[in-house]
């Protein structure tokens, strides 16, 4: 971030203030979330969220909150893919809130993170392997049991010759307006040094405020192009396959069946539409909704874990899907395909899909991808999916590598 630079709209001096002081001190950020809703980003750990296997996530926030020791009322974290996993949230010791007119777009700041000529870059899988196991998803699809959808995801694993800046890219994915980028401080959990979650993720999971929900799933996908005849194409395309908007509704349906219980009014007023990224078009529908219950219905932490998984990354039926995954999918996702997000002392709170992320463990960096396997899916097409999903990190890298990953 060049701080030296005149901000537009109604900065105070207090947040030029605040932005310079943390410009300073920007190896002690631990959390950030930064998109077209005001953003956030944190500073220390004040105090860890205990684990606690026997209680929900919901009442494990509650009884940080009613445990009043101070601080600032709001606690940030992230969900692993695989609920059996620890999750990791932490109330921080200083809060920035930003608004929309502090979001830096357009130009990258920084200096490209990475030098090809010094990395190397394996897939685990690779396309080959995928294809197959896209193949076997296929099969079990068509077992005539009632497995409709089987999101499955491979693996990049660079290797660069230097430890590599988490900042410097998660500045680079903010130049994509319609993304919310993502920091999270994984050493907080590991205790491994310069361990750190980033992405760029366009999926709102939920957000809360007050009374008033939403939801933005996403699901079916085509690459965009710099031709833009070609891509005004994809998105035609896009908009009339039977194929994804089949694959869009399990997940529309999955949102509508888990927050009808907790909501006296719930609808998605616009349909389904296209939701792009500077890499993607997607189809998208937003959800809205209003809780039966401001004090006892879920906050927007307990709103994700109702959620989470949604078919957008598992599948449909749930258990089934994830039962596929874990037979299919050489690796585990992490923090992938999980949440990561904010929620306060009264419940508000906004958490997004873990995509277009990386995980960055000093000089080494994994990078996941996935697409949705329905019938009508095709290997090559699935792999050239995920491959076009890897390019957002890839480009914030400066690796500009259309080749066979
Ligand atoms: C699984 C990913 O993306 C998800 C899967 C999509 C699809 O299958 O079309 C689209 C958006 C996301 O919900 C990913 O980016 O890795």
């Amino acid at each position: 971030m060049d701080i030296g630079e005149p901000i537009a709209g109604t900065t105070s001096q207090r947040a030029l203030d605040e932005r310079r002081e943390h410009h300073e001190h920007r190896e002690h950020q631990v959390f950030s979330l930064r998109g077209s809703d005001a953003s956030i980003q944190t500073f220390g750990v004040r105090r860890r969220l205990a684990l606690g296997y026997a209680s929900t996530l919901e009442d494990r926030v509650r009884a940080f909150f009613a445990d009043e020791t101070g601080g600032p009322n709001v606690l940030v974290g992230a969900l692993p893919f695989d609920t059996n996993r620890d999750t990791l949230f932490f109330q921080p010791e200083r809060v920035i809130w930003e608004g929309v007119e502090n979001r830096m777009t357009g130009v990258a700041r920084s200096n490209v993170p990475l030098r090809s000529s010094s990395l190397q870059i394996v897939g685990e899988p690779d396309a080959a392997a995928y294809a197959a196991m896209v193949e076997q998803a296929l099969a079990r699809i068509g077992a005539g049991d009632d497995l409709r959808k089987i999101v499955l995801s491979r693996r990049l694993r660079i290797h660069a010759s230097a430890p590599v800046d988490p900042m410097a890219i998660v500045e680079r994915l903010a130049c994509d307006p319609k993304v919310t980028t993502f920091l999270v401080d994984l050493s907080v959990a590991s205790g491994a040094h310069g361990h750190r979650l980033v992405g760029a993720t366009p999926e709102l999971l939920v957000s809360r405020k007050g009374l008033r929900i939403a939801s933005h799933p996403l699901a079916g996908s085509a690459a965009r192009s710099a031709d833009p005849e070609v891509d005004r194409r994809a998105a035609e395309d896009l908009l009339r396959s039977e194929k994804d908007r089949r694959e869009h509704a399990l997940v529309v349906e999955a949102v509508f069946d888990t927050l009808s219980p907790v909501c006296a009014e719930l609808s998605a007023p616009e349909g389904i539409g296209l939701q792009s990224t500077s890499t993607m078009w997607h189809l998208g529908t937003r959800i809205e909704g209003v809780l039966k219950s401001e004090e006892h219905g879920p906050s927007a932490a307990g709103l994700a874990a109702m959620l989470h998984p949604t078919p957008a990354v598992g599948g449909h039926p749930r258990e089934a899907a994830l039962e596929a995954i874990r037979a299919l999918e050489p690796h585990d996702r992490g923090f992938y395909a999980g949440a990561v997000g904010w929620t306060d002392t009264k419940g508000d709170g906004h958490w997004y899909v873990a995509l277009r992320c990386a995980e960055i463990r000093g000089s080494r960096l994994t990078l996941h991808a996935g697409a949705g396997i329905v019938a009508g899916s095709t290997p090559d097409r699935e792999v050239a999916e995920t491959s076009a999903k890897f390019r957002a990190m890839l480009h914030a890298l400066g690796i500009h590598e259309d080749g066979a990953l």
